[in-house]
């Protein structure tokens, strides 16, 4: 059999390529073997979509070839959104215990959990999105905090934080398992 032709997700959280490939694993269809590239690519500010294309175009730059990135971010519906694709600093700088404090006052503490996907096809191909959401609300920590704000989101119609599950039942549901799922069918498609 001819092996799996490459391709490469540029990331430098290990956390996101662990879930990657244990959603691609049940996954035997998927057409291409993931490997890892940690680079150093700018995060430019704007809307979820407008950072997932233009990291994307970096990265392909860099590699000169295909490529795939993945940007997360965590949308607070009270403040119409944000952090955002910013979450990264804002749970740096506030941690779990800030992010819930922003949302003292408010009494819908509902969000987002969005995964965007970018693909890139050569180093001069227009980057192609795929997203996946996931709905929950905003809570007090709950559970172990191995990944992100895991611990502070209870996640819709399960009664139960990210961090809570295990990694089976999260990769069932989350924004990245929906966000993977469209890119498996669009990478399948193009054969
Ligand atoms: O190299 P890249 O892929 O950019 O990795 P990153 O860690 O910088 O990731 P982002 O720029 O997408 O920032 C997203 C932030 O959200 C966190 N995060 C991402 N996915 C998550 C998940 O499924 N659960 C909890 N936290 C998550 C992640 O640790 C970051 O702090
Ligand atoms: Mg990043």
């Amino acid at each position: 059999m001819a092996a799996r032709k490459q391709l490469t997700f540029v990331t430098g959280n290990k956390n996101k390529l662990r879930e990657v490939q244990q959603i691609l694993e049940k996954t035997p269809s998927f057409p291409f073997e993931i490997v890892n590239r940690d680079l150093d690519v700018p995060e430019i500010q704007g809307t979820t979509q407008e950072v997932a294309i233009a990291k994307c175009r970096a990265a392909a730059k860099i590699l000169n070839g295909p490529c795939l990135t993945e940007d997360t971010a965590l949308s607070f519906h009270a403040l119409s959104g944000l952090p955002g694709p910013y979450i990264k600093s804002f749970l740096s700088s506030l941690g779990h215990s800030g992010l819930n404090t922003l949302l003292d006052g408010f009494s819908d503490r509902s969000a987002t959990a969005i995964c965007t996907f970018a693909y890139c096809s050569s180093a001069e191909a227009e980057p192609i999105l795929f997203e996946g959401r996931t709905e929950g609300k905003i809570v007090q920590p709950r559970g172990p905090s191995n990944f992100g704000w895991d611990p502070i989101i209870e996640i819709d119609g399960t009664g139960k934080t990210y961090a809570e599950m295990e990694a089976e039942e999260k990769n069932k549901l989350s924004h990245r398992y929906k966000a993977l799922e469209l890119l498996r069918e669009y990478l399948t498609k193009q054969g």
